[in-house]
């Protein structure tokens, strides 16, 4: 007699916290090379003669094509015509030849008048070649970290769905911050030795292994799939697949709840991500530090954040409260841009900065761990998928315009500086503008946070309950 099958990889907690760990540590590398660059704005402006707004423009290119050309909304598509691992195939293909067009960049080779150099410079001149050929590679590679992105957050539901989500979903993006960590200490290390090309020369090798952890990964989901339609075929399985579908865009687009919370998503983010790419400028300027002390203190904000998030996921699975803790993180980032934004310069000292770092690390925890896992309980099953890639782009839009924003608002507010630093004097810029936007963007955020929570007690979406129903 042949044994029946009733259980799936999905079922061994070994194999499903595997799948995991791999979609995550390619996450881990991705992360790593979104800031390969951030602590390094300092050593730019010398080298390569990139202004503060020259460096806005080139962090806020990776979210070019994703927002223009409405990348995200056909990489949602893309994930659910052809699967998980061949969308995270596609994903890591993306983010390696985006990071290689960088890296070529910002090399000597290009900068010494390599191919290419003479005509990037012969248009625009304002905006120097290495930074346009840095931009059109951190697109590319832009479309291919957030295509990762959704398609990772698919792949946990897929393996999670009914079990640990949140955790594991605050798991993934733990390990995804421990990789801002790592570049924020590895990044001014390695250009100390080596230059800025050596920096983003091992974040794109690390970005090869990625894709190779992202072909395990296929072999797995393969084996998954294949159980599961086993299952399908002797009926112990009766979920189906469901398809993504353009008319769908409609409901999510026209859902008041789901576009408050893509507003509070965009406001808080932009007030995270961007607010990191200037952090390391803004602690040496205030602190009289050295880029490499700056970065080292300001690499505390991600490892509080990567310690928080899985237990407040764990807390939201047993506990709720999401939209109580998206009011308070929207609080926290408020207070600790003003303490950076309004703290006299006698009064600011490391303790101070750190304290604020730290605030800023627990805000980082509260609103993801709780607003990622909120999406299911704002739209249908059937959407979630295209819910997921909507929401991105929604932010991916704040996110590329603040860079833009941020960096032209530190010029203007500082008149003189950018030539002084060309010329070689040792003169800092001041923060308290930028960082006053950043404030800005909380209180928007707050102010969301609490319409969110009495739309949910008026419309009972069930944000404030547990997920795990016993
Ligand atoms: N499973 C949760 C997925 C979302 C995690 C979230 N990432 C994003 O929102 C990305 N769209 C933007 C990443 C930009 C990095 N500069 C996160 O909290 O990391």
């Amino acid at each position: 007699m042949v044994e029946k099958i009733h259980t799936t990889l999905r079922d061994s907690s070994v194999a499903r916290w595997t799948a995991l760990i791999l979609l995550a540590s390619t996450m881990f590398v991705a992360y790593m090379f979104i800031d390969v660059l951030a602590p390094l704005s300092t050593m730019l402006e010398t080298s390569l003669k990139w202004t503060p707004d020259t460096f806005g423009a080139v962090a806020g290119s990776e979210y070019f094509l994703n927002v223009f050309a409405f990348f995200l909304i056909f990489a949602g598509i893309i994930l659910d015509r052809i699967g998980v691992r061949r969308a995270a195939l596609v994903s890591g293909f993306l983010m390696v030849i985006g990071a290689s067009i960088k890296l070529y960049g910002i090399s000597d080779y290009f900068n010494a008048g390599g191919f290419g150099y003479d005509f990037f410079n012969s248009f625009w001149t304002g905006f120097p070649g290495s930074a346009k050929v840095a931009c059109i590679g951190f697109a590319i590679f832009g479309c291919g970290v957030e295509m990762a992105g959704v398609t990772v957050s698919k792949g946990i539901v897929k393996w999670f769905a009914g079990k640990e989500l949140a955790l594991a979903m605050g798991l993934e993006m733990a390990i995804a911050r421990l990789g801002v960590f790592a570049v924020f200490r590895l990044s001014p290390f390695l250009a100390e030795k080596g230059g800025v090309t050596l920096s983003v020369g091992v974040g794109t090798l690390l970005l090869l292994i990625g894709l190779l952890t992202f072909g395990v990964y296929f072999f797995f989901d393969k084996k998954l799939d294949a159980q599961t339609e086993a299952l399908r075929a002797a009926g112990d399985e009766t979920s189906q697949e469901e398809e993504f579908r353009i008319s769908d865009l409609k409901t999510i687009f026209t859902s008041k709840t789901f576009m408050v919370v893509a507003g509070l998503c965009v406001l808080f983010y932009s007030a995270i991500f961007p607010f990191q790419k200037f952090a390391t400028g803004m602690l040496e300027s205030r602190l009289g530090m050295t880029t490499s002390e700056a970065s080292s203190l300001f690499s505390y904000f991600p490892i509080g954040a990567m310690i928080l998030t899985p237990l407040l996921g764990w807390f939201i699975d047993n506990k709720g409260k999401a939209a109580s803790m998206l009011m308070l993180g929207s609080l926290l980032m408020i207070v600790c841009h003003l303490i950076f934004a309004l703290t006299p310069t006698e009064s600011f000292t490391f303790a101070i900065a750190l304290t604020a770092i730290i605030v800023l690390g627990v805000s980082f925890s509260l609103v993801p761990a709780s607003l990622w896992p909120s999406v299911p309980k704002l739209v249908d099953n059937k959407v979630l998928g295209s819910a997921y890639s909507i929401i991105f782009w929604i932010q991916n839009i704040g996110l590329m315009l603040t860079p833009i924003l941020i960096g032209w608002a530190l010029k203007s507010s500082n008149p003189g500086i950018a030539e002084q630093i060309a010329a070689g004097e040792a003169v800092k810029y001041n923060y308290t503008v930028p960082m006053l936007i950043f404030a800005g963007f909380g209180v928007a955020a707050l102010l969301l946070a609490f319409y969110l929570k009495a739309l949910d007690k008026k419309k009972g979406f069930g944000l404030e309950l547990p997920n795990i129903v016993k």
